[in-house]
């Protein structure tokens, strides 16, 4: 994928999204610099599986951004009454794990680039500042300067 100037390569791993195969799934998310957990916006029981993958990436893999993902976005846009999860309670949760949320359609595509793109854009600017603090020894008790601002916030 392209991020200004640069190419990064994303190598995604689709877990099994059922709590019997967490062992497992452990194995594929050790390490990982970004998670993607989705749940069917059509189900709340989903969503709340979704939780249960955020806690356990929370408490295993700290260094691991997460994004929550909506999926089958296009039975809403065929009858907004399919929908059983809402779009601000999950905001609110998102918000409070400082996770982002896309709602995404595989059928249509609907925000599956811009999710991805996201992913990609957000582990340059860490890469970015890690290696900034790395080498440069960037006083965090100092005022932020705007390189270190545009780095950190998007
Ligand atoms: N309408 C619609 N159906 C979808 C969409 N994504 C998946 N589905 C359907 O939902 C069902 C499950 O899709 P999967 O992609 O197998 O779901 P999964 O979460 O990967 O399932 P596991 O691998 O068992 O965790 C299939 O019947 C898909 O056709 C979507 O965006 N829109």
């Amino acid at each position: 994928m392209s991020v200004g100037d640069r190419t990064v390569t994303l190598g995604i791993w689709d877990t099994a999204g059922s709590e019997r195969y967490e062992a497992m799934s452990r194995i594929y998310y050790r390490g990982a610099k970004a998670a993607i957990v989705c749940y069917d916006l059509t189900d709340s029981s989903s969503f709340e599986r979704a939780k249960f993958w955020v806690k356990e990436l929370r408490n295993l893999e700290e260094g691991c951004q997460i994004y929550l993902c909506g999926t089958k976005s296009d039975l809403l846009e065929e009858d907004r009454r399919r929908r059983r999860v809402d779009f601000h309670d999950v905001q609110d949760y998102a918000d409070n794990i400082k996770a982002q949320l896309f709602e995404t359609s595989s059928k249509t595509g609907q925000s599956v680039d811009e999710l991805f793109q996201k992913v990609a854009e957000d582990y340059v600017s860490v890469a970015a500042f890690q290696v900034m603090t790395e080498d440069k020894g960037v006083d965090l008790g100092q005022k932020a300067n705007p390189y270190f601002y545009s780095c950190c916030h998007h």
